[in-house]
């Protein structure tokens, strides 16, 4: 039996990822932050998870875990991941985000040199890296240009990893991962947000959603697509970096038109209040991803359009509201069966 490692595993991509692989005859530990509520709060998805805190700082545990576990894989989807909070503690991100990952591929390397075991490394890298001044869809040959701490973190922890690749032969891919959601995605993103508020509107309720910049353009796909892309990088028989992503583009105006729409209301002004310049103007202007490694390489594509996506949230968070449970399996079960069947490529 295959063993992976999923730090980060109670986050929609941790849950969706660990859920993918037991399907698939996998074990999986999964790390949580010590004292961390998510691991309550997502049990009724993590069922069959080995889950064990570990603070990620902490390498030493890290080290314990791969010795004790001896996984084919790591995949590392924890660490900082709001792009604007980054500025908060920029050096806690740059430790987090960047220092932690080469303690983990020196730790894979130790391992591997004790006892001739390779473990397959994945890294989620962000379609933050490519920063301002984009134009057209994004590759993986795309120059960086961060303008954040998190962008800067990220940026430096993608070269790090090609960097080990290349010196030590080791199995490492970065997924550039560009903006992605799903009905277990927090209120601090800006699609949670919108997503509750639409279905509290549903319900009779009074939301008022404060925003920033409604013109800005994001690739906005479902987590739960994007995770099969993650699984496929390191089931490929060599390792590369994707660009993962649905190559479509829309604004925040379309997300909440679809959004309040999607439950009969065609005019969500009442329930808005903007504040341009609430939210950092040194996040990237415009995203727009180009998957076609993926899709070549991989046999992936995003296949839910961003109508289901939005639509699903906001039907998950009007189930919520009606029946006053926050998380139950069921949220999941239809959207995970409405997934075909990737392309055949196994560890
Ligand atoms: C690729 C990237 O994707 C995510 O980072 P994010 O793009 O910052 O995500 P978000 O949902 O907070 O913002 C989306 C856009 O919406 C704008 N926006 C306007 N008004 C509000 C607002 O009121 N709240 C928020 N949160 N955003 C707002 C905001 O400025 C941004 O342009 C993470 O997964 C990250 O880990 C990652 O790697």
């Amino acid at each position: 039996m295959n063993t992976a490692i999923i730090t980060g595993v109670a986050g929609q991509d941790g849950m969706y990822l660990a859920r993918r692989l037991l399907a698939r005859g996998w074990r999986v530990v999964g790390t949580t932050r010590p004292g961390s509520t998510s691991p309550v709060r997502m049990r009724p998805y993590l069922r069959g998870v080995d889950v064990v805190e570990a603070d990620l700082r902490d390498t030493e545990r890290f080290a314990e875990l791969v010795q004790a576990h001896r996984p084919e894989a790591v995949f590392n989807l924890a660490g900082f991941s709001s792009v604007g909070r980054s500025w908060g503690d920029p050096a806690l991100v740059l430790d987090t985000n960047t220092t932690v990952v080469a303690s983990m591929l020196e730790i894979l390397l130790r391992h591997r040199d004790a006892t001739g075991h390779d473990v397959r490394f994945f890294e989620a890298s962000s379609a933050e890296i490519f920063g301002s001044q984009v134009s057209g869809a994004l590759d993986e040959d795309a120059p960086h240009r961060p303008r954040t701490p998190y962008a800067v973190a990220k940026s430096a922890t993608h070269h790090l990893l090609i960097s080990y690749r290349e010196k030590y032969d080791l199995f490492a891919c970065n997924g550039i991962l560009f903006n992605h959601e799903s009905p277990f995605r927090g209120q601090q993103f800006v699609a949670g947000k919108i997503a509750r508020a639409a279905a509290e509107a549903a319900c009779g309720l009074t939301p008022t959603v404060t925003l920033g910049d409604l013109d800005v353009h994001r690739d906005w796909g479902a987590a739960i697509d994007i995770v099969e892309g993650i699984r496929l990088s390191l089931a490929h028989d060599r390792p590369m970096d994707y660009v993962l992503a649905t190559g479509a583009s829309h604004t925040l105006r379309d997300m909440i038109e679809v959004a309040f729409s999607s439950v009969g209301i065609d005019d969500p002004s009442p329930y808005l209040r903007l504040e341009p310049g609430m939210w950092p103007t040194t996040q990237a202007d415009a995203l727009l991803g180009d998957a076609s490694r993926a899709r070549t390489e991989l046999g992936w594509t995003a296949r839910r359009s961003f109508a289901e996506l939005v639509g699903d949230m906001v039907h998950v968070d009007l189930a919520r509201l009606r029946s006053g449970v926050e998380e139950d399996e069921g949220y999941l079960l239809r959207s995970e069966l409405q997934v075909p069947a990737a392309r055949a490529v196994t560890l």
